[in-house]
């Protein structure tokens, strides 16, 4: 195929403005997917995101089209994600192309993820293709539309073409437009062969699969390649193309995105953004790959059944080939036995890869509270990170803490305005600027703790601007901040699984929801129970769990008070020998509402 007639492209959008939808109708338009075979969303193949109704894996498809022109062309289309988790799946699908179309609820106008989506592709230099979708809808107001994306992203917008996903109109337009705006890809077959890994995922069968973009040479089966960043060698058994589903071709040339298979058993050997070039004649240089993604929550997953442990560790093995930006490593908690503590790029990266677990791979598991990064400069100067509450040093021997900061935008109608702003300065955020986009809506900017963001900002956003805000955030770097760890102790032990950080102001309030909770959570034991909060030696909250009194003298039917007496006083030395021996047993539904504690406080 040449060159000329190769256009690759993906499709860019903020959460629900009809990229997949999009893409249904584009495989329709061009008989990639007969109509009897179709099924709505039908790039989205994992269940949940089906069910979520949200893409969280980019998935290639290539497209033969005949244009107006005469010319056949090859189309690949590479999906993706729109929620601001995963637009790490969004720049990797990026680099593999030379346009993007923007696809613009026209309803709803330009939100969050629209500018960030757009920044990434004109960053890589990209050719933005912008289409009002949507247009069947009566509140649909695409002239307004066409001012915001012009005066926002600052892209001519004159001739966006207006579409509807739904009943098909403007798709023809769309494909021709395609051919004439997306650039045509430029490479040389016989040049030392490049080619980008923009993704992986893991067959049972073949081992890795490598998704691909030839930039130099060719890739064909037999052939022996190396990757650039391991410098292994492999020989490639297969090389194809997705239709979507994956069909063996004979090789793959500049300019084209396909698969290879080559008998690569761990994702470590194939790193997403490696390069892969030929053993025999290795290119100069690789290309330039991704940055590499640091994941920013952290929590511990545990078995329900402490014997399956085995069978988690295998499972989450599994979702890293899948999902690489998915870290973990063992841990083990008093309490909730061994585990895993896990990183991931936000809370919805975090909630479903809790899902998939359960459902791909069977896997039930309880989910410590999450919790971000904290880096701690100790007395003696050196830098510490720290993963989880129990990795904080002894508070004598931290000189300063520092949590991680983000920059976040919020889209809203101006009526929110001020729900908003209250929000996010009891969130501890700070106000950096505010702009309309048109007379009716607003930008919001504020700089804010990750720890506050990741708690439960977006469902309280949600529920104060009725729905209407949209939002993106920025990772901004640490900084210092009057932190404090709060242990909580039952029967002066601490409990590892219950300790959390907190900024110093907040540590009484939430000590006291924990230390209540868990009060009413644990059953009375045979003696008194203390449970306390602390900060370092410094007990800031205590409650008793009552105890469970025997009735001593029951049995005593009248004799003078002095007998009496010396039963309670025995039954007082006992329980005091079993308040030293005893343990207290905590109750599985103490640690999840202990999680509920944490995430639900100053409301
Ligand atoms: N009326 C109308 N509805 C549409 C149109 N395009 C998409 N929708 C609907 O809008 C919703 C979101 O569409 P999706 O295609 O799932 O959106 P998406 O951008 O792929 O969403 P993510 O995968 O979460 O990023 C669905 O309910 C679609 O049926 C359209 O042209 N007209």
């Amino acid at each position: 195929m040449k060159l000329e007639n190769i256009r690759n492209f993906s499709i860019i959008a903020h959460v629900d403005h009809g990229k997949s939808t999009l893409s249904d109708r584009l495989l329709e338009a061009t008989g990639t997917i007969e109509k009897r075979n179709m099924k709505a969303q039908l790039l989205d193949r994992l269940d949940i995101e089906r069910e979520r109704g949200i893409t969280i894996k980019s998935v290639p498809v290539r497209m033969k089209y005949r244009a107006q022109d005469g010319g056949e062309y090859i189309m690949n289309l590479i999906d993706t994600p729109g929620h601001v988790d995963f637009s790490y799946e969004v720049s990797r699908s990026l680099a593999a192309c030379e346009g993007a179309i923007l696809v613009v609820d026209a309803a709803q106008g330009v939100e969050a993820q629209t500018v960030a989506n757009s920044y990434l592709a004109t960053d890589l230099d990209l050719e933005l293709v912008p289409i009002l979708n949507k247009i069947d809808l009566p509140s649909a107001h695409p002239e307004q539309v066409k001012r915001e994306l012009e005066e926002i992203i600052g892209i001519n917008a004159d001739d966006a073409i207006p579409v509807s996903a739904k009943t098909g109109e403007g798709i023809p337009e769309l494909l021709e437009r395609i051919v004439r705006d997306v650039p045509p890809p430029s490479g040389e077959a016989g040049a030392p062969l490049q080619a980008l890994i923009f993704d992986s995922v893991y067959d049972n069968y073949k081992g890795v699969i490598c998704y691909v973009r030839v930039m130099n040479g060719t890739l064909e089966a037999g052939k022996n390649v190396r990757f650039m960043a391991t410098g292994r060698d492999y020989q490639i058994d297969e090389v194809g193309v997705f239709k979507p589903d994956m069909v063996k071709v004979e090789r793959l040339g500049p300019g084209e995105v396909g698969f290879i298979c080559a008998s690569i058993k761990t994702i470590d050997e194939a790193h997403v953004g490696d390069t892969i070039t030929d053993s025999a004649k290795p290119a100069a240089a690789p290309l330039a790959g991704y940055k590499k993604v640091k994941p920013v929550v952290f929590c511990g997953f545990y078995p329900v059944e402490r014997e399956d442990i085995n069978q988690l560790r295998e499972a989450l093995e599994k979702l890293q080939i899948n999902d690489s930006a998915i870290s973990f490593e063992p841990e083990n908690s008093a309490a909730l036995g061994f585990g895993f503590r896990c990183g991931f790029l936000g809370l919805l990266h975090m909630e479903i890869a809790k899902e998939r677990l359960n459902r791909e791979f069977g896997v039930d598991l309880v989910a410590t509270a999450p919790n971000v990064v904290y880096q701690i400069v100790q007395t003696d100067g050196s830098i510490i990170e720290a993963h989880r509450p129990s990795d904080f040093p002894d508070p004598v021997r931290i000189e300063e803490i520092r949590e991680p900061y983000i920059k976040l935008s919020i889209f809203m109608p101006e009526q929110f305005v001020g729900a908003a702003m209250q929000l996010c300065q009891d969130k501890r955020g700070t106000y950096v600027a505010m702009d309309y986009i048109t007379p009716e809506r607003v930008r919001l900017t504020y700089d804010m703790p990750l720890a506050e963001f990741i708690l439960d900002f977006h469902d309280r956003l949600k529920s104060c601007t009725r729905g209407y805000a949209s939002l993106d955030y920025d990772h901004t770097g640490f900084r210092a901040a009057n932190l404090v760890k709060v242990d909580v102790l039952l029967q002066e032990e601490p409990v590892d699984a219950f300790s959390f950080i907190c900024h110093a102001d907040q540590a009484y309030h939430r000590g006291h929801a924990v230390v209540g909770k868990l009060k009413e959570l644990i059953p009375r034991q045979l003696f008194e129970v203390p449970v306390q909060a602390a900060v370092g030696k410094k007990v800031i909250v205590r409650m008793n769990i009552k105890a469970v009194r025997k009735d001593v003298l029951a049995k005593c039917y009248g004799g003078d008070i002095t007998r009496k007496r010396k039963l309670l006083e025995k039954q007082k030395e006992g329980k005091k020998r079993m308040k030293q021996v005893g343990r207290v047993s905590i109750p599985q539904e103490a640690f999840l509402a202990f999680m509920d504690v944490t995430k639900a406080e100053d409301k």
